[in-house]
């Protein structure tokens, strides 16, 4: 499976830029790549702008899962959503939906861990489900930027099959040495490939640490994005690598399941 990372910067607030952009970088991947997964950022229709969701978040998420839908079908690619500022009621959540060829939706997650560092919980709602879908035949699962810190959440869906870790992200570039520490951890610790699309750029508050990152089940970085510019990154993955990788180093076999 060919993957192509968007790394993007995200123009603050302002959704109908934002779509304008992405959609030709999509279409760009998929003209000089033939990429057969897009993965995209977090937040990419709103960016961090928390104050103003009442105005611009998305309802139902009606606005994305038409443009994904149609954009997926018409190339004939999956679509990672990477996330947006979806608005259910009177909550807004930070979700991620994703797409496959057909246009039909085959994953949704919404971020579980809100970071307060980026007083996202006074603004968004946190999600209580992790995910599991399959893409081209491969179990995979997802979670958003700061989930990452959280291994007893990530391990859930390994735990039944995943091979795949999708990550989009907004990470600062103050903490950008966890970012590709924690990533390698995820690989290795679940033994899976790891797919992270963070963004490059600013906003009022924070400069973005780019550094996409394809990872393989071994740890080893198999495609970086560069920290400030925006970029295309693809990756070649082999998911029956995973089973490799876990036969050699039987670590879900050797886990104490009698003491946690
Ligand atoms: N958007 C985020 O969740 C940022 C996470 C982050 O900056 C960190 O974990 O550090």
């Amino acid at each position: 499976m060919k993957i192509a990372c968007i790394q993007v910067d995200i123009q603050y607030g302002k959704p109908e830029k934002n779509y304008e952009h992405i959609e030709n970088k999509i279409r760009e991947a998929v003209e000089q790549h033939h990429p057969d997964t897009i993965v995209l950022p977090e937040l990419w229709d709103t960016g961090y702008d928390l104050t103003r969701l009442d105005e611009i978040s998305d309802h139902n998420g009606v606005k994305a899962k038409q443009w994904l839908s149609s954009l997926s079908k018409e190339l004939n690619i999956n679509i990672v959503g990477g996330s947006i500022a979806y608005r259910e009621e009177d909550l807004v959540y930070n979700t991620s939906l994703t797409y496959n060829r057909n246009g039909e939706q085959i994953g949704t997650y919404s971020k579980a861990h809100l970071i307060t560092l980026m007083e996202e919980e006074k603004y968004i709602s946190p999600g209580k489900n992790n995910t599991l879908f399959t893409i081209d035949g491969n179990l995979s699962t997802l979670s958003i930027c700061y989930d990452i810190r959280f291994p007893e959440w990530i391990r859930a869906p390994f735990l039944n099959g995943a091979k795949i870790l999708f990550v989009p992200a907004e990470w600062p570039i103050q903490r950008q040495s966890h970012w590709r520490a924690l990533l390698i951890a995820r690989a290795i610790e679940n033994q899976c490939y790891v797919i992270a699309c963070n963004r490059v750029g600013s906003d009022p508050k924070n400069t973005f640490a780019g550094q996409s990152l394809v990872i393989d089940p071994w740890g080893d970085i198999i495609a970086e994005g560069s920290v400030h510019d925006e970029e295309i990154i693809t990756a070649e993955i082999f998911p029956e690598l995973v089973d490799d990788v876990r036969v050699k180093v039987p670590v879900f076999n050797d886990r104490r399941t009698d003491l946690y």
